[in-house]
C-alpha cells in the first residue's frame, strides 16, 4: 500500500476515534494513532481528519441523496473523508474514488462488502461537486450555539460560525523584533505584533526555529502576556503556565518567572520549549489550589482550565467530544484559582485573568462576580497597541473572538482582563 493510502487509512480511524468515541484528535495522536506514518503522511492525516470534522455536515448533506440509509461508522467515516477530498480539496475523482475503493477493499468485515456502493455513491458525488460551493458553514452545537447567540446575536454567531470553517493561521511571537522576522519569513505582521503565515507551514523546518528566535502562539493568545506589560526583574508567577507560551513572553521580556502547572508531562514541554529557545523560568508542578508560594509577586498571569470553546477553528474537534456537563465545574474553578491567586499579590501588583473561551461565564461574567466578592478589587482598561475600540468590554476587559480580523484570516477567542487592588 502507498504512503497515501496510510494516511487516509489514518485519517478515517482519527475521525472514528472523534465521533464515535469522543475521543480528541490531541488524546488520539498522543496515544499513538498516528505512529508508523511518515511526517508528510502524519500531516496529511491530520489534515484531512480536521478538514472533514470542520465540514462534516457539508459532506453528508452531499452524501445524503446517493445513500438509502446510514452507512455503518467506518464507512461512513471512509466515504466523508472522500467528500472533503473531492470537494474540499479539489482532487482528481478517479484517484479519490479509486483509494477509497481500496480502503473498503482492505478495511475487512464493516467495509469490504461496500466497495461498489461506495464507488457509485461517490462518482454521483463527484458530478454533483458545484453543489458544495453553495452549502452553508456549519452551526455550532446546540448547547454552544445558544449561549453565544445569547451573548452576541445571530449575526455575530453566524460570522464566528463562518470563520471557524477556515483553517486556522499559524502565527508566531518573536523573540527580537517582530517586523524583522516577517521579513525574514515572508510573513504578514499583525497590528498587535505577532507574525502569521499561512496555514500548513513546517514549522520546524523554518529559519530560527532550532535556534529559538520565536515561538507558535496565536495573535489573541500573545495579547494575555503583553496586557501583563512584565518589566525586567519583576517577579512574575504564570499560573497554569504549560506549555508555556506566555511563559517565554515574560520570561523574554526579562521578568523573573514562576511558572506553575498541575500536569507534569505539559511542564516537560514547558521546560523544552524554554530550552529551545534559551529562557529560565523556575517550574513548578503543582495544584495551584494546595500550592502556597513563599513571597508574593509584582505581577500573576491566571490562564484558567476553561471549555477553550474560542479554539475551535484550531480544533475542530472539539464540538463533537464535549458539551455544557463540565462548564460548570470550570467556572467553579476558575473563580477559585482566581481568588487563591489574587491573595498572592504583592501590594500595587496587577493579575491578568485569561481563558480561550466564547462563554461570557467563563469571562465577563467571572471578571464581574470577582469585583463584587473582592472590595477594592478594580479592572483597568487593556490598552494595547493594534486593538479595536469595539473588543474592549463595558468594564474594561478585551473580549476576542475568532469573527475579528476577517480579512487578516482571524484569530482564537479569548477574554482578558487585568485586575489591581486599589488601596
Ligand atoms: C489554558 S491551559 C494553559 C496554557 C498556557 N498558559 C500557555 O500559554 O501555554 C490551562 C492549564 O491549566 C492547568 N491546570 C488545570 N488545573 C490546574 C490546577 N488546579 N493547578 C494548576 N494548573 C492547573 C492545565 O494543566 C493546563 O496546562
Amino acid at each position: 500500500m502507498g504512503g497515501i493510502d496510510l494516511a487516509r487509512r489514518a485519517a478515517c480511524a482519527l475521525l472514528t476515534g472523534v465521533i464515535e468515541e469522543h475521543r480528541t484528535l490531541s488524546e488520539q495522536i498522543a496515544g499513538g494513532a498516528l505512529d508508523g506514518l511518515s511526517p508528510p503522511e502524519r500531516a496529511r492525516a491530520q489534515r484531512l481528519a480536521q478538514t472533514t470534522l470542520r465540514n462534516l455536515p457539508r459532506a453528508d448533506a452531499m452524501l445524503k441523496p446517493h445513500l438509502r440509509k446510514s452507512p455503518p461508522p467506518d464507512l461512513r467515516a471512509l466515504l466523508r473523508l472522500a467528500v472533503i477530498e473531492l470537494c474540499a480539496e479539489d482532487a482528481a475523482p478517479h484517484g479519490v474514488v479509486n483509494a477509497a475503493v481500496s480502503l473498503a477493499r482492505a478495511g475487512g468485515q464493516r467495509t469490504e462488502g461496500f466497495t461498489g456502493l461506495v464507488n457509485a455513491v461517490l462518482r454521483k458525488v463527484a458530478e454533483a461537486r458545484p453543489a458544495w460551493d453553495s452549502l452553508p458553514p456549519p452551526a455550532l452545537p446546540g448547547w454552544l450555539r445558544g449561549r453565544l447567540m445569547s451573548a452576541y446575536g445571530k449575526v455575530a454567531v453566524q460570522r464566528m460560525e463562518a470563520a471557524h470553517l477556515a483553517s486556522a493561521p499559524i502565527d508566531l511571537t518573536a523573540k527580537g523584533d517582530p517586523a524583522a522576522l516577517a521579513a525574514r519569513l515572508g510573513g504578514t505582521l499583525l497590528p498587535t505584533g505577532s507574525v502569521r503565515l499561512a496555514p500548513g507551514a513546517h514549522v520546524t523546518d523554518l529559519p530560527g526555529y532550532a535556534e529559538g528566535d520565536w515561538w507558535v502562539q496565536d495573535a489573541a493568545a500573545a495579547m494575555a502576556a503583553r496586557a501583563l506589560a512584565p518589566r525586567a526583574g519583576e517577579k512574575v508567577l504564570d499560573l497554569c503556565a504549560a506549555p508555556g507560551g506566555k511563559t517565554l513572553q515574560l520570561a523574554a521580556a526579562g521578568a523573573e518567572v514562576t511558572a506553575l502547572d498541575i500536569s507534569a508531562p505539559r511542564l516537560a514541554r514547558l521546560r523544552e520549549n524554554l530550552e529551545r529557545c534559551g529562557l529560565r523560568a523556575r517550574t513548578v508542578a503543582a495544584d495551584a489550589l494546595d500550592w502556597q508560594p513563599e513571597g508574593h509577586f509584582d505581577a500573576i498571569l491566571l490562564d484558567a482550565p476553561c471549555s477553550a470553546t474560542g479554539t475551535i477553528r484550531r480544533h475542530p474537534d472539539l464540538p463533537h467530544v464535549k458539551d455544557a456537563a463540565g462548564i460548570k465545574a470550570l467556572i467553579a474553578l476558575q473563580a477559585a484559582l482566581l481568588d487563591r491567586a489574587l491573595t498572592w499579590l504583592a501590594p500595587g501588583g496587577r493579575l491578568v485573568f485569561v481563558t480561550c473561551s466564547l462563554l461570557p461565564e467563563e469571562g465577563e461574567r467571572q471578571i464581574e462576580a470577582a469585583l463584587t466578592r473582592h472590595p477594592g478589587l478594580r479592572c483597568t482598561t487593556i490598552d494595547l497597541p493594534g486593538i479595536e475600540p469595539g473588543w474592549i468590554t463595558p468594564t474594561g476587559g478585551l473580549r476576542l473572538r475568532p469573527d475579528y480580523w476577517p480579512d487578516l484570516g482571524g484569530m482564537d477567542g479569548f477574554f482578558i482582563a487585568s485586575l489591581t487592588f486599589t488601596r
